[in-house]
């Protein structure tokens, strides 16, 4: 009997149950479904909003950039105007009677007069190109400035709140789509002023014109827009699959998941994934065209019926005698002009609406963004140096939790003392230190910076006094030196304090040891970058905390990658800090809190037990169950 182990992976066929579950709606794909959902006399009712935004954006940006495309798209509209009365002027002269060269010389002056519109057109043209230009980039600039200023400075808690999350990640794409908005809509104002223009020039040539006029090409331009639609119909029902193709294309191409792929032989699997939904999506793209098609043919069909229409019309009315040969011609022109208008209007019209949808979105982020700024209670005032922490009676619960994560906490912490922060996973030792860092606000209760609440002081500069090592670091995409640097960017950058602050944290002879020392850019995806072990980064981590040698040094689980030699040396240097530095240390190793001035002991969000090691030790409780369970590890050699 063949078991599945029998069966090479790369033979095995993908069961159906595989095939990857539904993700949940990408952000870029907002203008697709809003467009797609409007219909057409939905788009037509939101665009003159969506128009008043981008020219606001602009106006903000550049006042004079934005009122020179303005004008000098109308201006060109003028003159397409001009261009198109000096044409049938033209042809008012060419068409008279009497001998030719006389003909050509009394169409001279409306020929010199065309000229010198399509020039000036053209010179306006290329005048409105270049102020766009020099428009957008500074769009570009002024509304990424405005959304990473919010990023930067809301709270810790709006990270926790997955609506806030997720609008950040659509507010990026709609910082970008600013500059499509602002160019969309110079270009739709472009499209009908010229349409503005050829129908002026046509009343003014005979109103009866401007009738076939609007028969001609009305019935291409909703065929334009009906085409639309249907794309972003078909984009839109397309949606999960092309979400799926994108996660399989990741799975299949990227660093991380490469080792797994191979090892457990899941090319072929991944493959035929990918040709089970990409199939799916050729039929679909398929359908898509054939509709497409269809529906422009019928509208160019339709187009073409009335425009022959038009020239019927125009037949009967020349034989008649309502219209010069002259008027008609211009009027052929002239339908030629509007097509080729309606044309970049109704895509524009497109591109507007779908673009603004995701402005919308960047707009309604700053919106809630500010509903997560820091509040100051009165003038924030600068922090001296640390002579007590006190916290009291603090809670922080998180959004979407029942339980407290830090339950009515009191304590005090002097300056100069060492205080271990102890206790099982999940028990709110982390919870506790970044309250104390003044990275998240408590539920309830204060935590205060020699006597007053944290929040009355100065943000940046109680900052400045408090150095902190995250348990999650952030591995930050620049050279070691950097890296460390970068806990205090307030002084100048010098190597020799660099290095002694990497030394602290046992992390100097190993920064040599990479291929261009400190200069080393710690990062793959750069040129000549180079990744670390975790206990490697967790060396520079803790350097960029020396280096601040901030009143107060908080350290969550600054050892937990480390090697003995290592971690030796970084608790030694933490020792080095006692009586005069304060540091509030959370480590799971309860070997190196020993020497403590105190030790909290926290469970469940609570202080169970606080003193130095030989008092809990005396106590016999929580604090002495776990030292004896770990230090027994240690003791005890291999079972004989
Ligand atoms: N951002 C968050 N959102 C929601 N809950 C959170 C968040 N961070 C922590 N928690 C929860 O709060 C509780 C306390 O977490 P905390 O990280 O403070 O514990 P800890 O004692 O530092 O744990 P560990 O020893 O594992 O680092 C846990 O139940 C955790 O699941």
């Amino acid at each position: 009997m063949s078991t599945s182990r029998d069966r090479a992976p790369e033979n095995a066929d993908v069961p159906d149950d595989f095939v990857l579950p539904e993700l949940r709606p990408i952000w870029w794909e907002t203008g697709v479904r809003a467009r797609a959902e409007a219909g057409i006399l939905g788009v037509f009712a939101e665009l003159p909003g969506l128009i008043v935004k981008a020219i606001a954006i602009a106006w903000r940006t550049d006042r004079i950039r934005t009122a020179t495309v303005a004008a000098v798209t109308v201006a060109a509209g003028v003159m397409a105007t001009f261009g198109l009365l000096a044409t049938q002027r033209v042809l008012v002269e060419l068409f008279a009677g009497g001998p030719t060269p006389d003909r050509v010389r009394a169409a001279l002056p409306a020929l010199l007069l065309l000229g010198a519109a399509t020039a000036i057109r053209g010179a306006m043209g290329i005048a409105t190109g270049y102020a766009l230009n020099g428009l957008t980039p500074r769009v570009n600039q002024e509304v990424e400035r405005r959304l990473f200023e919010h990023t930067t400075a809301v709270r810790l808690e709006a990270f926790d709140d997955d609506a806030f999350s997720e609008g950040m990640e659509r507010a990026t794409r709609g910082s970008e789509a600013a500059i499509e908005l602002v160019e969309d809509t110079m270009n739709l104002f472009a499209g009908v002023v010229s349409l503005l223009a050829v129908t002026v020039a046509v009343m003014v040539i005979h109103p009866l014109l401007l009738l076939a006029l609007l028969v001609a090409t009305v019935p291409t331009a909703y065929a334009a827009l009906r085409a639309g639609h249907e794309r972003f119909k078909s984009y839109l029902s397309g949606s999960t699959r092309r979400r799926r193709m994108w996660v399989l294309q990741q799975l299949m191409a990227e660093r991380v998941s490469a080792p797994e792929l191979r090892s457990y032989g899941l090319r072929h699997f991944l493959l035929q994934q990918h040709d089970r939904v990409m199939g799916a999506q050729t039929a679909v793209d398929l359908a898509l065209a054939r509709r497409v098609t269809t529906t422009t043919a019928l509208g160019s069909a339709t187009g073409g019926l009335a425009l022959g229409g038009v020239y019927t019309l125009l037949g009967v009315l020349l034989v008649d005698g309502q219209i010069p040969l002259a008027a008609a011609a211009t009027c052929v022109v002239a339908v030629q002009a509007a097509q080729r208008a309606l044309t970049q209007t109704t895509f524009q019209i497109d591109r507007v609406f779908a673009d603004g949808q995701f402005f919308n979105e960047y707009v309604g982020f700053l919106e809630r963004a500010v509903t997560y700024l820091p509040g100051r209670a009165g003038a924030a005032s600068t922090p001296e140096e640390l002579r007590e922490i006190s916290v009291r009676g603090v809670s922080l619960t998180y959004p979407d939790r029942d339980q407290p994560a830090v339950d009515d906490l009191t304590i005090t912490i002097r300056a100069g003392e060492t205080i271990a922060l102890v206790g099982e996973n999940g028990s709110g030792k982390s919870s506790l230190a970044a309250m104390i860092a003044g990275l998240r606000e408590p539920t309830s209760g204060v935590v205060a910076w020699n006597g007053r609440a944290l929040r009355e002081w100065d943000t940046d500069a109680l900052r400045a006094r408090i150095g902190v090592v995250l348990q999650e670091h952030h591995k930050w995409p620049f050279s070691a030196a950097t890296n460390i640097a970068m806990g205090d960017l307030a002084a100048p950058a010098d190597r020799g304090r660099i290095e002694r602050a990497a030394a602290l944290a046992a992390a100097h002879e190993m920064i040599l040891d990479l291929p261009h020392g400190y200069d080393t850019l710690l990062d793959r995806t750069f040129k000549d970058g180079q990744d670390l072990s975790g206990g490697q980064w967790q060396r520079v981590t803790a350097a960029r905390g020396f280096l601040r040698d901030g009143d107060l040094l908080i350290m969550d689980e600054p050892s937990s990658a480390l090697d003995p030699r290592a971690e030796d040396q970084l608790f030694q240097a933490i020792r080095t800090r006692q009586g005069t530095r304060t540091t509030i240390l959370i480590t799971h190793r309860l070997a190196n809190v020993t020497h403590a001035d105190r030790i909290l002991v926290m469970h469940d969000g609570a202080l169970t037990e606080a003193g130095s090691h030989d008092e809990l030790m005396r106590a016999n409780g929580r604090y002495a169950e776990l030292f004896t369970l770990q230090s027994k590890g240690y003791r005890s050699g291999p079972a004989a």
